[in-house]
C-alpha cells in the first residue's frame, strides 16, 4: 500500500543444496524460513534474486520438487490410498497403475493394511505417514518440507523421523527440511543452515552434521557428538531466538 514501508523478509542471501543432500534451515519463529522455501517451490516469487534448480532458472512452480507441509492436505472424501493414488492420476496416470504405485507406498510407509481407511478414522502419525506417501508416490528428484511433523507428538515426531531418514536413504534426494526443532534438525541432516531474526533475516550459520548413517532420530540424540553439536548451534541459535522475543536469553 501507498505510504507504507517495505517489509523485506530476507535480506540477500544464499543458500546451496547438493543432489542427495539433506538440509535443515533453523531460525527464530517469522525469520523467513517458509519464505525461502516458498521460493524454492516456486509458490512465491521472489522481489529479487533467484532460484536455480539442477543448473536452470525457476520460473512457476517447481516441478522436480515434492511438499510437505505442516497441515494435511489430504482429501477428507477419499480413502486413503485415493488420497495417494490422486498424486499420480492428476498427472496423467492410468488409475490402475497409480493405484498399484499407491499401494506400493502405502506399503513403504507402513500403512499397507490401511488403505481404505478415510482420513478421520487415522491418527496425525498415520495421516502423516499417508502424506509423505502422497509426495514420494511421484518420485520428486526434492523434497520441500515446512515443519512437516510438527503437530504431533514427541514421541511420533522421532518415529516419522525415522521414517523419512529410511525412505530418503532409498534414493538421496536433496531434501530442504525447515524446522524450528534444533534436535530435530541435528537428528535428521547432513547439514544445518541457521537463520537470523527477521527482519531482513540472513544465514549466520552453516554446520555439517558429522553423524554416521544410517540413523535412528530417536537414538541419535543419545550420542555424544550430537550433544557437542547441539550445544555449538545453540549458542548462535539462542542469541536469534533472544532478539525475536525481544529479551537477552544468555546467562
Ligand atoms: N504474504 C505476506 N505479506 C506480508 N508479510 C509476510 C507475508 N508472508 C510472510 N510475511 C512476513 O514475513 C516474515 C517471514 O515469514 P515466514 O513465514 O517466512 O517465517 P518463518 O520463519 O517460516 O516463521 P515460523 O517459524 O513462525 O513459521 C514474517 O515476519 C511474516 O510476518
Amino acid at each position: 500500500m501507498k505510504g507504507q514501508p517495505v517489509y523485506k523478509a530476507v535480506a540477500p542471501t544464499s543458500l546451496k543444496v547438493r543432489e542427495g543432500e539433506f538440509v535443515a534451515i533453523v531460525g527464530p519463529t517469522g525469520c523467513g524460513k517458509s519464505t525461502l522455501l516458498n521460493a524454492t517451490a516456486g509458490l512465491l516469487k521472489p522481489a529479487g534474486g533467484h532460484v536455480t534448480v539442477f543448473g536452470t532458472p525457476l520460473s512457476g512452480l517447481n516441478a522436480q520438487a515434492g511438499y510437505l507441509f505442516q497441515q494435511d492436505a489430504l482429501m477428507p472424501w477419499k480413502t486413503a490410498l485415493d488420497n495417494v493414488a490422486i498424486a499420480l492420476e492428476i498427472g496423467g496416470t492410468r488409475r490402475a497403475d497409480a493405484l498399484a504405485q499407491a499401494q506400493e507406498w502405502m506399503k513403504k510407509v507402513g500403512l499397507g493394511r490401511f488403505g481404505d481407511r478415510y482420513p478421520h478414522q487415522l491418527s496425525g502419525g498415520q495421516r502423516k505417514r499417508v502424506g509423505l506417501a502422497q509426495v514420494l508416490v511421484r518420485q520428486p528428484k526434492i523434497l520441500l518440507m515446512d515443519e512437516p511433523f510438527g503437530p504431533l507428538d514427541a514421541q511420533t515426531r522421532q518415529i516419522m523421523g525415522t521414517l523419512l531418514l529410511n525412505l530418503w536413504a532409498l534414493d538421496r534426494k536433496a531434501v530442504l527440511f525447515v524446522t524450528h526443532d534444533l534436535d530435530e534438525a541435528i537428528a535428521l541432516s547432513d547439514r544445518v543452515v541457521i537463520m537470523s531474526a527477521g527482519p531482513e533475516a540472513r544465514i549466520i550459520g552453516d554446520y555439517p552434521i558429522d553423524l554416521d548413517r544410517p540413523r535412528d532420530a530417536a537414538d541419535i540424540r543419545l550420542d555424544p557428538r550430537f550433544h557437542t553439536l547441539h550445544r555449538q548451534i545453540w549458542n548462535q541459535l539462542k542469541a536469534e531466538v533472544a532478539k525475536t522475543y525481544g529479551e537477552d536469553l544468555a546467562p
